[in-house]
């Protein structure tokens, strides 16, 4: 017969006490509470031992009766101020009783017989009494010393002296039930005793160090059943967002692009507009469709030299274009806002200077004014980035964004259609069709124009895209509503999957 550690020490000091209340056996094995019951109740399914539970009810002093067995019941005390006028009015006995004990004591003192009462000039005066002055012990008396000694008491024994409820009734003491445990060994019990148990120490962890010293043969192993329910522990993770986040740009670096960074989320009107073609005046950039900085108002520009060349494409242009024909304000460009959009991440990175051919990328997270929703958010990320190289067209464009569609979005179809933006001519629309959420519009892309790559100083073109990726996380992530992406609630937090 298989014994645990703990079931061979209950059984051993079981076998010295034959049979014993179960705290005495906490108390006698050292272990806590939850493990003798364990023990017990394995002893008892291999027939060592026998649990019996017997419920009782009992009596227990309240507060009120601890203080009475402290300061005597309200009658005694009343009676000692009798005992020494003879006659009381109330007020008298106000100055030994409390005013709960006072509205009942005259029918208390007149039950008893240890009082008179009378109505004197509108007064109720007390009197003491013959049987009041040779007053003895009653069994509420007896009752409540016994209570006050031995804490609770069976309701049986105290139903010898007084009803229990007339205890209650006076908020002395109350009723309780209480579950009595009780261990004996049984024979077959004694039996393994007397044949003598190996308490050998029981081991959970094999260490080097009993590998080493030979010690692993001595000890014994406990047992693990690996289908007991455990606790649940929540390790530290990444946030599901950020996880999601940071697969994707996995995925980029993958496939050949450099990523491009940026420390601050704020953008100069420049890098945000300016720099990408997008003329001053563009209704787009009224603080309807973005943000501003209250303070501090605005930033600096770039080098001179840069700034005027982006002045004159705004202005007369370049490339034989002939620009958007308006006074450019370098104030204006200046202003500071939260970034709109991850495009300004390639403008700056064109103008930094880059590989040719290359690939490059960015994850941004962009602010735009909008009404909160379950699918709206004013913070949101993009994926922007652009592909240079000196024979690239069109095509090449749509290739790529159809490849990032199935890649990165696991869609099964994309659809392009044509579109506007300042910066790129021609400019597209992408959708793709993910099998579960049907059309999904995916993101914008183009070639960017001469007059901004030039600007920029790139001879070569540039075919660039910007795709929100939210609703792609919300899929991934099994949630119909976008702010969970940004949610504290730490159930979804430690149970978010991302499925890919
Ligand atoms: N920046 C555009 C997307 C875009 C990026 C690059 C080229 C063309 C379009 C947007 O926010 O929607």
């Amino acid at each position: 017969m298989e014994l645990s550690y703990q079931e061979k020490l209950t059984l051993i000091k079981l076998g010295e006490l034959k049979k014993a209340k179960f705290e005495e056996l906490v108390e006698k094995t050292g272990l806590d509470q939850v493990a003798v019951m364990r023990s017990v109740l394995g002893l008892q399914a291999k027939g060592l031992a026998k649990l019996h539970e017997r419920s009782e009810k009992v009596v227990r002093l309240t507060e009120t009766g601890k203080e009475y067995a402290r300061i005597g019941l309200p009658e005694w005390r009343a009676l000692k101020v009798l005992k020494e006028k003879k006659k009381v009015t109330l007020d008298d006995l106000s100055e030994v009783l409390s005013e709960d004990e006072l509205k009942p004591i005259v029918g208390l003192l007149r039950k008893e017989g240890w009082a008179n009462v009378r109505k004197e000039e509108g007064k109720l005066i007390l009197e003491i009494t013959e049987k009041g002055l040779n007053a003895e012990e009653r069994p509420i008396d007896k009752a409540l010393k016994l209570l006050a000694e031995r804490g609770s008491v069976p309701v049986r024994d105290i139903e010898k002296l007084i009803p229990a409820k007339e205890l209650k009734r006076r908020k002395i003491a109350e009723e309780e039930t209480v579950t009595e445990r009780e261990v004996k060994i049984t024979p077959s019990g004694e039996e393994l005793v007397r044949k003598g148990i190996e308490l050998k120490r029981e081991v959970s962890v094999l260490t080097p160090e009993l590998i080493k010293s030979g010690k692993w043969r001595e000890v014994e192993f406990r047992r693990f059943d690996i289908k007991t329910p455990v606790r649940r522990i929540y390790p530290g993770k990444k946030q599901p967002y950020r996880a999601f986040l940071d697969k994707i740009r996995r995925r980029l670096i993958e496939m050949g692009f450099i990523e491009m960074t940026v420390e601050s989320l704020i953008e100069t009107q420049f890098w945000n507009f300016d720099a990408l073609f997008q003329p001053q005046n563009h209704p787009a950039r009224e603080w309807t469709d973005t943000y501003q900085l209250k303070y501090p108002k605005s930033g600096y520009l770039p080098e001179k030299e840069l700034v005027e060349r982006v002045k004159e494409a705004h202005e007369r242009g370049l490339a034989g274009s002939r620009g958007w024909g308006y006074v450019w304000s370098p104030e204006r460009a200046m202003l500071l806002m939260p970034r709109a959009h991850g495009t300004a991440l390639s403008g700056r990175q064109l103008a930094k200077g880059v590989e040719i051919p290359g690939k490059y990328f960015t994850i941004q997270r962009v602010f735009r004014p909008d009404v909160l929703d379950r699918t709206h958010l004013i913070e949101f990320n993009q994926v922007d980035g652009f592909v240079v190289g000196e024979d690239l067209n069109f095509r090449h464009l749509l290739g790529i964004l159809k490849r990032f569609a199935v890649e990165i979005a696991g869609a099964k179809k994309v659809k392009f259609l044509p579109d506007y933006y300042p910066f790129t001519e021609p400019s597209v629309q992408m959708s793709a069709y993910h099998p579960e959420l049907g059309w999904v519009e995916f993101g914008g892309a183009g070639i960017f124009r001469e007059e901004m790559t030039k600007a920029l100083g790139i001879d070569a073109p540039v075919i660039a895209w910007g795709i929100g990726i939210d609703r792609l996380a919300m899929f991934k992530l099994g949630i119909d509503d976008i702010r969970y992406l940004f949610s504290y609630d730490l159930r979804w937090l430690r149970e978010a999957k991302l499925v890919w």
